[in-house]
């Protein structure tokens, strides 16, 4: 997160840490006791590797009381992800046990219903991705608001230039932005997951490309239908 600033600790209860050996690698969030919703982008570079998810944490690397480590029984890309473009970048992630839940660990519920967020709402994103452009890694989560640019703005020609697809949603990017290692997390409107972060250009803080977000609630068959199918 570029120009946001240190979360309180614990007011995400739902934010979850996707790691190999220990590293943080993107962000996501628990849907149901059993589920994290993450990005598909985020299963590159990890040559067939199987994420472990920290739930509970702000500190990546502190002792916290309500801080744990889940193995993932099963990794579920989008069929329609690919590496090539940004569609469908989606990714589900059942723990290998239903997630303790408490104060620290919480599910965060996702819009079912298929209507844009009004340009210029104020919604909160947050992760362990890079704080400044020479790709600082922070311990702490940090978290930062930002408002919602209409598609139209988004897939300007000097912007997106029209690959801004009805499935994705734009908040602006000048100067606080998401950034590496900030792909998976939730983009919360009004207490309610509206998007998965995603890399597009993977520039950050320039307002000449706007952070992008695939929207969750064209994909809600496909999450229920996979959490349906898997049920332990
Ligand atoms: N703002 C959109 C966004 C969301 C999520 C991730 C991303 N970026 C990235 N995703 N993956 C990456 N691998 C290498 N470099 C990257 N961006 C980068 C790193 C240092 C300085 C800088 O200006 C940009 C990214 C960008």
């Amino acid at each position: 997160i570029l120009g946001g600033r240190k979360a309180d600790p614990h007011v995400m209860p739902y934010m979850a840490s996707l790691q190999l050996d220990g590293q943080h690698v993107c962000g996501g969030f628990l849907i149901a006791e059993q589920w994290v919703l993450s990005a598909a982008h985020c299963t590159e570079e990890t040559d067939g590797k199987i994420f472990q998810v920290l739930l509970g944490a702000h500190s990546l690397t502190k002792p916290e009381p309500h801080k744990r480590l889940y193995r993932v029984r099963a990794q579920i890309p989008h069929p329609g992800s690919n590496i090539h473009n940004n569609k469908d970048d989606l990714l589900l992630l059942q723990l290998e046990e239903k997630a303790e839940l408490n104060e620290h660990v919480q599910v965060l519920p996702f819009q079912r219903e298929d209507r844009d967020v009004a340009a210029d709402t104020v919604c909160k994103v947050a992760g362990w991705g890079t704080t400044s452009h020479s790709g600082h890694r922070p311990d702490e989560l940090h978290s930062l608001e930002r408002p919602v640019i209409s598609r139209d703005v988004c897939n300007h020609r000097t912007r997106h230039d029209h690959t801004i697809t009805e499935k994705m949603m734009c908040t602006d990017s000048r100067k606080k932005d998401t950034c590496k290692g900030d792909s998976g997390g939730p983009l919360v409107c009004n207490g309610v997951a509206e998007g998965v972060v995603t890399a597009g250009s993977r520039v950050c803080g320039n307002y000449k490309k706007p952070a992008i977000y695939t929207r969750i609630a064209p994909y809600v068959a496909w999450i229920d239908s996979v959490m349906a199918s898997a049920a332990g």
